[in-house]
């Protein structure tokens, strides 16, 4: 649903399903262009001034019959990054222009347009429920993406920053929106048609998108620790291999970056 405004789409949905678990399915969605208190990773504020991007959040149950597992779960926010990418180049970007910057961006033109922040909620089923058959808790992950459609150079929070229209791209709120949706829909309808088995086609896809695979990359860890080297692959469980010069593979899983950028400081 398209809602006139919102504090932050991601708390909306995230709400809503703990309230009333049964009445969320797989890809429904609420989206907002007036977002007042959007939240980005790790607790940092996601700002656009009103009518100027799409907050957007779309909502995938797990561990039920036919929806992902769990232990699968951390490919969404990824699913939604290529759709998204999907989404820029059928807007009209030159192919390869719009890159995933792992683990939650997307860059146009080596400048992020959008950011992703996932969030996992399990609720315990009421009793009544759970007594007449029903699991005993449900869960769910909402994938929010934030997509800069129309600021200016000046509303834009960082240099690194940019929206679809300083690329050239001219598209409404709706239309973004309408577009991301045909895609995320028919990519998370092939990830499910491959049994969630993301090796089958979407660790591919991903990696052509990649744009750090191949380059110097430094990446900041929680505990202050940098790991500076090659990135050589992204593994099966959608971690990054960095490779360090004393050809020591490193394993950085999504959880762990506070930041990943090139080693001369852009974005990777
Ligand atoms: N509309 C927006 N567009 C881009 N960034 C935004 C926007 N609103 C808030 N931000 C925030 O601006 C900051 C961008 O800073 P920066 O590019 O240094 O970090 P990052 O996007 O987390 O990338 P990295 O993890 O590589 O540092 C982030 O905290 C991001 O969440
Ligand atoms: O780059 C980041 O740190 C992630 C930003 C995610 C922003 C989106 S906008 C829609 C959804 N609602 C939120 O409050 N956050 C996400």
């Amino acid at each position: 649903m398209m809602l006139e405004s919102c504090s932050s789409t991601n708390a909306f949905v995230g709400e809503q399903f703990r309230a009333d678990p049964a009445s969320w399915n797989t890809l429904d969605w609420a989206a907002t262009g007036d977002q007042t208190s959007g939240t980005g990773r790790l607790g940092r504020a996601w700002v656009a001034p009103t009518g100027t991007s799409l907050a957007l959040s779309v909502f995938f149950r797990v561990d039920e019959p036919g929806e992902i597992p769990s232990h699968e779960a951390a490919w969404l926010s990824v699913l939604c990054a290529l759709s998204l990418t999907r989404t820029i180049e059928e807007l009209g970007a030159a192919s390869d222009a719009a890159r995933l910057k792992w683990p939650n961006d997307v860059l146009l033109n080596g400048k992020k347009v959008a950011g992703i922040l996932a969030q996992f909620h399990s609720v315990l089923n009421p009793r009544e429920a759970v007594a007449s058959g029903e699991r005993e808790t449900s869960s769910g992950v909402v994938v929010g993406i934030g997509t800069n459609i129309s600021l200016t150079h000046e509303q834009l929070p960082v240099r690194t920053a940019t929206s679809l229209a300083l690329e050239g791209i001219e598209a409404d709120i709706d239309r973004v929106c309408e577009v991301f949706l045909s895609h995320i829909r028919s990519d998370f309808e092939k990830l499910k048609a491959s049994g969630y088995r993301t090796s089958v086609w979407l660790r591919g896809a991903v990696k052509e998108k990649l744009s750090s695979l191949g380059l110097d990359v430094c990446a900041e860890l929680p505990n202050g620790r940098h790991v500076i080297g090659e990135c050589v692959d992204l593994d099966p469980d959608g971690a990054l291999i960095v490779e360090t010069a004393d050809g020591q593979s490193h394993r950085i899983s999504a959880g762990d970056i506070v930041h990943l950028r090139r080693s001369d400081g852009a974005y990777a």
